[in-house]
């Protein structure tokens, strides 16, 4: 019994929706709407893999719906089945054309509908799967930069709407060329798996959002936090790098594998924009390696303490034009 994938069946004839929720209920989770309004409430709510969708609906009929679902972002993916009395060509072309990816007529045959809902869901797994792998880093198996670019621009988006607080981190590995060439290239990997592992565990809230950027540099979004906060939060993160105490004999900054983190944060407004940020913390990530590695330059803040680097008060925290 398979009920992990859900099927939103609509139709206005009672009958109707007991005879498909009896032929599908055994092997998945059936939800049921008789009419467009609550199909397309439910299917926002719900997020179903397959939606069983009957042509002819008091009011919204089922053309309209099918076009209601592929004008929303968060609902356009969905594949939907048309189920319809209607059999000639011309409205199966016409459902096809709507964005349909099947068509079953009645009456229905039992086998026919558990066939075609088979093969959907199915077809619906793979391209979850897919969806998920390109964006997943799979060395790191972190969100990769694909998905990074997006979830900003959604946070980004978020935080102009709430008026809330956007901190954001570019965390480099220092001198990972020399633990490449000294430690060979796999062991180089293990390092990149470790780093991704001590963020993920070291980010406090389901909100928190960490990514791989690129090569040896990951990303960090931090809703709803003010730079102060995510200056510390970075910083104990640098702190756990350290205390993993993996040997780094090739480093110029410590005998370990260390970091160094640039974060900026603020509090957005629509004439900005996302990337301005991520580039602010990227030249922070730069004034970090400038001033030594093994720190974290936030907002006015600097690692008081980092081992033997050269921290220079003197350097500006800020850019121009920045
Ligand atoms: N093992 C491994 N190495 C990678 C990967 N991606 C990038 N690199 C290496 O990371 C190194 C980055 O080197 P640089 O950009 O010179 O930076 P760095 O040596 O860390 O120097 P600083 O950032 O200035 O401290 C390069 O040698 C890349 O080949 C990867 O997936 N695996």
């Amino acid at each position: 019994m398979n009920n992990s994938q859900t099927i939103l069946v609509v139709d206005d004839v009672e009958i109707n929706l007991h005879l498909l929720q009896g032929l599908l209920q055994p092997d998945h989770r059936v939800l049921t709407a008789d009419n467009g309004p609550d199909a397309l409430r439910i299917a926002l709510e719900q997020q179903p893999d397959l939606i069983l969708l009957d042509v002819i609906l008091p009011g919204m009929d089922g053309y309209e719906v099918l076009q209601r679902l592929r004008a929303d972002v968060r609902t356009k993916h969905i594949p939907v089945i048309f189920v319809t009395a209607l059999n000639s060509a011309e409205e199966e072309a016409r459902g096809l054309e709507f964005g349909a990816v099947d068509y079953i007529t009645k009456p229905l045959n039992a086998i026919t509908v558990r066939a075609r809902v088979a093969t959907h869901l199915k077809l619906e797994r793979q391209r979850r799967m897919l969806e998920a792998l390109a964006n997943i880093d799979g060395l790191t198996e972190l969100p990769n930069r694909r998905q990074l670019d997006s979830k900003l621009q959604a946070v980004w988006d978020h935080a102009v709407r709430s008026g809330s607080e956007l901190s954001v981190a570019v965390i480099d590995v220092d001198c990972f060329k020399q633990y490449n060439d000294s430690q060979g290239h796999a062991r180089g990997d293990n390092v990149l798996r470790l780093v991704a592992r001590t963020i993920s565990s070291s980010l406090q809230r389901s909100t928190d959002f960490a990514a791989r950027y690129g090569g040896e540099e990951f990303v960090v979004l931090l809703p709803a936090t003010p730079t102060d906060g995510a200056w510390l939060l970075m910083e104990t993160l640098r702190r756990n790098i350290e205390r993993l105490a993996i040997p780094h004999p090739g480093s110029t900054v410590s005998s370990v594998v260390s970091i160094s983190v640039g974060v900026a944060g603020c509090t957005p407004l629509p004439q900005q924009r996302a990337a301005s940020l991520l580039q602010k913390a990227d030249q922070r990530l730069y004034h970090a390696k400038r001033s030594g590695r093994n720190c974290v330059v936030g907002d006015g803040l600097h690692s008081s303490f980092n081992s033997g680097a050269l921290f220079s008060p003197d350097l500006p925290l800020d850019f121009p034009g920045l």
